[in-house]
């Protein structure tokens, strides 16, 4: 087994334990066996009666994620997938199904661009019923990017097929920037069986009683490691996980590619009441965190040379689809009144650089709509640059991207691995992708401890 190598670096914001204990091969109050499989998961042996295996009948065998599904997600929803193209699992798919499907409490560890995103929404149509006008499900996601894109996939999976009568799956999107007022009638006349929420748009329904989680039967909370570790959403996501709803009557499912100290976060899981006692960490392939077609890359220049290094690199590389990840403007510069370093990219590279590709910028301090106009510029695009800060480094899924360039060195390995994760998201795809960092003399010591910490190797590239 591996364990996170990033531990000594990464508090502990999910919990408010001091004294820190870490169980080795039995979780307090687990029930049945724990033992390891080649995904590295540590659960409690699922007994049979854990399993109803009564719907599990019939088989069609017409594709292997319809044969892991069976008799579990309704055929109409499984025949949607198929048609968008989910035929075969992923390996997170392969592992996480079964135990979700046995009703328990689950943490899904698995490299980005995985299939993490499917493994949960499966489980949701597997349980909530479309005629019942209640919230039966509730996706937590830190962006609205995000959100955008998970309410994408579930209403591809909801849509309903012309010759079937039956009611439809109602998906309500309830997100930062969305006009609010609408979803407040929505919420009191007739309830969605899924919603897909920010904290902070959650939170107001839930303070002002217009949304109730008592019908709730999963809760999924997704990019755990990133809400637990914003000093904003901490305390709500502590209070919906505790107050508003009850472990009794949900299945929590915990989703992230990294997970700094899982081990510690599955006990305190417990500990806290998070999830029940045999909940189940599915940790896949943990001695390769980031998906194995990534080609990692670094060029030293000084700071001043960084502009015209990037344009040599995109010259040479001639990306159809690239992201330029840049570090946030300082509250000191903003005060000085200096441009940020996207926008002074973005100036740099539509005079100097010759390529086709769009050029789009994605950070923080647009506003929602710009941002959203940004990600349609980019789907309706032949090719793009997308330049962004962080904000694009978790959860967006922009499957054509095939490089990505570190402007600035991300601030940790675990900010490498989201943003190296953007690209390499064709799961059945052995094209090779690159992620190339531009770093000074200094920061080679900072990248070679991402590669320690990631257990990847960097070569450097010399012009
Ligand atoms: N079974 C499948 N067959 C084909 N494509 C799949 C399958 N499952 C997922 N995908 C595709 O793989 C891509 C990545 O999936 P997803 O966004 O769920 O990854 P993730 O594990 O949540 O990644 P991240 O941790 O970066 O958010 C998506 O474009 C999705 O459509």
């Amino acid at each position: 087994m591996a364990f996170s190598s990033a531990a000594h670096l990464h508090p502990l914001p999910w919990t408010s334990l001091t004294k820190p204990h870490y169980p080795s091969f039995s979780l307090p109050n687990c029930t049945g066996s724990i033992f390891c499989n080649r995904t590295n998961r540590i659960f409690a042996s699922l007994s049979s009666t854990d399993v109803d295996q009564s719907d599990a009948v019939t088989k069609d065998t017409s594709s292997p994620l319809r044969e892991l599904c069976q008799g579990y997600v309704p055929d109409h929803v499984l025949q949607r997938a198929e048609e968008v193209g989910y035929r075969v699992p992923t390996n997170v798919q392969n592992e996480a199904l079964p135990v979700l499907f046995s009703g328990r409490d689950c943490v899904i560890h698995a490299q980005t661009g995985s299939g993490k995103t499917l493994a949960y929404l499966l489980l949701i149509f597997s349980v909530v019923q479309a005629q019942r006008s209640a919230v039966q499900a509730l996706i937590v996601v830190p962006t609205r990017e995000l959100g955008m894109q998970v309410t994408k996939v579930a209403r591809l999976l909801a849509a309903k097929s012309p010759d079937l009568e039956q009611k439809s799956y109602t998906v309500m999107a309830l997100l930062d920037g969305g006009t609010l007022r609408r979803h407040k009638s929505w919420l009191k006349v007739e309830p969605p069986a899924i919603v897909i929420a920010t904290l902070r748009s959650l939170s107001q329904m839930l303070d002002k009683h217009i949304l109730k989680l008592d019908t709730m039967r999963v809760l999924v909370i997704d990019e755990v490691d990133f809400m637990f570790n914003s000093s904003e959403e901490v305390s709500s996501l502590k209070k919906l996980l505790t107050i508003h709803s009850s472990i009794n009557n949900r299945q929590t499912i915990f989703a992230s590619a990294s997970i700094p100290q899982h081990r510690r976060f599955v006990y305190d899981c417990i500990q806290q009441k998070w999830t029940k006692a045999d909940v189940v960490h599915v940790h896949v392939n943990p001695v390769n965190p980031m998906p194995s077609c990534l080609y990692h890359r670094f060029v030293i220049c000084g700071k001043r040379e960084r502009h015209s290094t990037l344009l040599h690199l995109l010259q040479s590389d001639a990306p159809q689809s690239a992201i330029i990840f840049v570090g946030e403007q300082s509250e000191k510069s903003k005060k000085a009144g200096n441009s940020p370093p996207t926008t002074l990219l973005i100036e740099f590279l539509k005079t100097s650089h010759k390529g086709c590709s769009e050029l789009v910028l994605l950070e923080e301090d647009m506003n929602f709509n710009q941002r959203a106009a940004s990600l349609t510029d980019i789907k309706q695009s032949e090719g793009y640059l997308l330049v962004a800060t962080d904000i694009a480094a978790r959860g967006v899924d922009l499957p054509e991207t095939t490089h990505i360039y570190n402007f600035d060195l991300p601030k940790d390995a675990v900010n490498y691995l989201h943003r190296a994760g953007r690209t390499g998201r064709k799961p059945f795809s052995d094209s090779k992708c690159y992620v190339t960092s531009i770093i000074t003399a200094e920061e080679r010591f900072a990248l070679q401890r991402f590669e320690n910490e990631l257990f990847f190797h960097c070569q450097e590239l010399l012009f």
